[in-house]
């Protein structure tokens, strides 16, 4: 599995200030280490590839249990995700997965895994919450990942001929952009780094204290 980490100052752009008394860097680290986390969790998941030019992110993910690789020199989140996924060992299926998802459970993971994996041996993809997104691409044995995020990515991962997984797995979907997208994935349940920051003291701007 490869979970692409921008660099924490320039990442999660969209959510800057939604935690007011929490330094955006925190808050960035802590959606990406609970990510990283559930992953690891995941007894469906063989090996786990963050790629990332973070220092810090660099030292979470080691010390969680991940593989890092820095970001190629040519740049960008797809360039990076094919690094991630052309260095993924053992010849199995390869996906990649974003690094927002603070609310992932292993379960649900696990289970778009297993959806990804049955049928005919194609890319599939798993939309975000809002449908256009995407959290999650994935490719079977000798095929290319072929990843199409950024905006639009839904329709460019099935124009590209993924096909799109229809399962609910509502922590997978529940990307984080927006102070909105944070206040849902705290009402499904975060994991604990960024519980710890989006506490009673720090609850979403616009949502319930
Ligand atoms: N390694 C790496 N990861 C990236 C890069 N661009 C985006 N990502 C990661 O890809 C995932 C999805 O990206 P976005 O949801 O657009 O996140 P973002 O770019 O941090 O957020 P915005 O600034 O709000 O657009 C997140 O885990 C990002 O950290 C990149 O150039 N290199
Ligand atoms: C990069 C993507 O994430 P977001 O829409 O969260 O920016 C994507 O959905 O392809």
């Amino acid at each position: 599995m490869v979970v692409p980490v921008k660099p924490l100052t320039a990442a999660k752009s969209r959510l800057r200030g939604a935690l007011p008394r929490v330094r955006h860097e925190e808050l960035a680290l802590a959606l990406a280490a609970d990510t990283v986390r559930a992953v690891l969790a995941c007894p469906a998941v063989a090996e786990v590839v963050v790629v990332t030019d973070d220092a810090r992110v660099a030292a979470t993910a080691r010390a969680a249990g991940a593989r890092v690789l820095p970001d190629p020199a040519d740049g960008g989140l797809n360039a990076a995700l094919r690094h991630g996924a052309s260095a993924a060992h053992g010849g199995g299926w390869v996906a990649a997965l974003t690094a927002d998802l603070p609310a992932l459970r292993p379960d649900d993971l696990a289970a778009a895994l297993r959806a990804a994996q049955d049928g005919p041996a194609v890319r599939r993809f798993v939309a975000d919450a809002p449908g256009d997104g995407t959290v999650l691409l994935a490719a079977p044995p000798g095929t290319p990942l072929d990843p199409r995020f950024g905006v639009g990515s839904a329709a460019a991962h099935a124009a590209s001929g993924a096909l799109r997984l229809s399962g609910d797995w509502p922590s997978l979907r529940r990307d984080v952009d927006t102070a909105a997208d944070l206040a849902a994935a705290t009402a499904l349940g975060l994991g604990p780094r960024t519980a710890a920051l989006a506490g009673p003291k720090a609850s979403p701007a616009g949502a319930p204290g």
